[in-house]
């Protein structure tokens, strides 16, 4: 099974963070899910250069990475990951586009698991913000 190391950008703007969603995809567990920005970490490159790259390509936006948020390893029936989440300040220009998703929203941490996010992304979210995790576990309990 193929296995990628793929980064993410958890952009932070005051108490909101930028959630993007998918395109449809030939995998329908990741078709149209909601994800962090970022891709797949190529070889001989850094977590910090990927992460400015793939977001440069997707969103024509410059985002700087910074301290490490979350790591998660998951597999999915096809593939499997190391995602590893950066926490990013949002850059004054927020003049980013959509080259590759159909949707962004700016949430806060407690609002995030509302969304339809890919199943590694929601063990990140869980992992990153454990009292949101605990906080909706207590509420459907
Ligand atoms: N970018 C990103 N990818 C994620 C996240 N969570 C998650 O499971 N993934 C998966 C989806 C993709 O299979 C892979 C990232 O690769 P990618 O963003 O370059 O997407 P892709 O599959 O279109 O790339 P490619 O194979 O066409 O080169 O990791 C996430 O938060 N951000």
């Amino acid at each position: 099974m193929k296995h990628s190391r793929v980064v993410a950008a958890v952009v932070k703007r005051g108490d909101r963070y930028l959630c993007m969603r998918r395109c449809r995809s030939k995998y329908a567990y990741i078709s149209e899910k909601w994800e962090f920005p970022g891709g797949k970490v190529e070889p001989d490159e850094s977590d910090r250069d990927a992460l400015r790259r793939e977001i440069k390509e997707e969103m024509d936006w410059d985002v700087c990475a910074g301290e490490a948020l979350a790591t998660v390893e998951y597999s999915y029936p096809d593939f499997s990951l190391t995602l590893v989440a950066y926490l990013c300040e949002a850059p004054a220009d927020d003049s980013f586009k959509l080259l590759e998703h159909t949707d962004y929203c700016w949430l806060k941490a407690d609002e995030m698991l509302s969304l339809d996010w890919t199943a590694a992304d929601a063990e990140l979210i869980r992992l990153a913000w454990p009292e949101v995790a605990a906080e909706r576990h207590g509420q459907k309990a």
